[in-house]
């Protein structure tokens, strides 16, 4: 492969065996040779993760995960919480337990929702979002889809 451009990492999908390259800044991929310098975050942007369990009342009380979810909203908060002990105490990765149980079609992406700027997202998601560090994780942030756990990650 000749020299990439900066910024970029050179990788091969596990899954189809195809070469994708890797913004190393954005985290983001892509499958197209790139020809230019990888782009930085701008500074008007986050990148996050999360985990969102839903329940009875959310907004679409339905996920990849389960056709009906009937849970409360004390239940769904409570199970948020077990996995934000795992992830805190380092037994589990959050990648794992989102691609696992969150209720975010996300999930397959271990709850990857990439950048986005302010007025994307629901407010209180995007408040927490913006008001974490890089690295950070949230404790539970309450939106109409539910209550999320957010690892800010770029
Ligand atoms: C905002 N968003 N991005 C994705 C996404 C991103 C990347 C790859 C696949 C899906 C899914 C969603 C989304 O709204 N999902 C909803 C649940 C949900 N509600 C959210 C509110 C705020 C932030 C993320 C949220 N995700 C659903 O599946 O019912």
């Amino acid at each position: 492969m000749a020299e990439l451009p900066p910024g970029w990492e050179h990788h091969t999908s596990r899954s189809s065996g195809r070469d994708y390259f890797l913004n190393i800044y954005t985290k983001e991929s892509q499958w197209e040779v790139p020809t230019r310098p990888a782009k930085k975050a701008d500074m008007d942007k986050v990148q996050c993760s999360h985990l969102l369990v839903k329940h009875r009342e959310s907004r679409r009380p339905a996920s990849w995960r389960c056709d009906n979810i009937t849970i409360s909203k004390e239940e769904a908060l409570e199970q948020l919480q077990e996995y934000r002990r795992q992830i805190v105490s380092g037994e589990k990765t959050f990648e794992d337990l989102a691609s696992q149980f969150s209720d975010c079609s996300s999930a397959k992406r271990g709850g990857d929702l990439g950048p986005f700027g302010r007025g994307q997202m629901q407010k209180p998601f995007e408040d927490a979002g913006f008001g974490l560090k890089v690295g950070e994780l949230s404790g539970p942030v309450w939106t109409d889809s539910g209550v999320h756990i957010i690892k800010r990650t770029a």
